[in-house]
């Protein structure tokens, strides 16, 4: 299987069982949510140092697509860190960008402080060109196929631009059950937090590259 960790664990949790987890360790106070965000940023960036070793060396164009939630709000982390390394970084969300979950609404606002934020029907003519593409649309909170006007930019996503899923592919649940609509993010690599979730075994064998993030959990 072609797993390259970046830290983490061997086990394989269900996308519950790692909700489970991140809620006991933010209430017990070992961590707090926006810092585990800041983690799942950084271990994105380290992975994918790992997996092309020349992508961050030269900075170039990214496009970041944010969800409606907290995998949104790894990806405005991601943006903000891309941004300090010298890319030049296009946002695209999906959805309101007032009502989102508070610790990916700190990092939505922290990234417009710096940059703009398109809105979805703009998400083709943002990736054109791009370098890296960025799925940050939907992690494990994931729960139905994607809509018609998701499907659709998933099947937009330039080929020639590397193409990263953080946490799991958007269109794909990350405990493996198969959904109506089959249309995901093309992704090359996805980079999951503490430990794979059941699809990453699947997606690791059919030639994916997956990436284990240690967030400190
Ligand atoms: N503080 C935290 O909770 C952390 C969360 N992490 C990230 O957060 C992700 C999980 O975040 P969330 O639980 O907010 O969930 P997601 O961001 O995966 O999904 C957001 C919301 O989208 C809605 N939704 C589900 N399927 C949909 C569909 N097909 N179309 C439209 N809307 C749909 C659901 O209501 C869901 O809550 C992880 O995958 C990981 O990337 C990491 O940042 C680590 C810390
Ligand atoms: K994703």
């Amino acid at each position: 299987m072609k797993t390259s960790a970046t830290g983490g664990n061997d086990e394989i949790l269900t996308a519950a069982q790692m909700q489970a987890l991140e809620k006991q360790a933010m209430a017990s106070g070992m961590v707090t949510g926006i810092a585990l965000m800041e983690r799942a940023g950084e271990g994105v960036l380290q992975a994918i140092s790992r997996q092309w070793p020349d992508v961050l060396a030269a900075p170039g164009r990214a496009c970041i697509l944010c969800g409606p939630g907290n995998n949104g709000g790894d990806g405005y982390v991601i943006a903000r860190l891309l941004q300090g390394q010298g890319w030049a970084v296009t946002v695209v969300a999906l959805g309101a960008t007032d009502r989102l979950p508070p610790d990916a609404q700190t990092n939505h606002d922290r990234w417009t402080a710096r940059g703009e934020v398109m809105p979805w029907p703009e998400a083709a003519s943002a990736m054109e060109g791009a370098d890296l593409v960025i799925d940050a649309v939907f992690g494990i909170g994931l729960t139905r196929p994607l809509s018609p006007a998701v499907a659709r930019v998933m099947d937009q996503v330039p080929r020639k631009a590397r193409r990263v899923s953080v946490d799991v592919p958007s269109g794909i649940l990350a405990d493996g059950q198969t959904l109506t609509r089959d249309a995901a993010f093309p992704a090359e690599l996805a980079v999951t937090f503490h430990c794979r979730k059941p699809v990453h075994v699947a997606l690791a064998d059919s030639g994916m590259a997956v990436a284990i993030a240690d967030i400190g959990l």
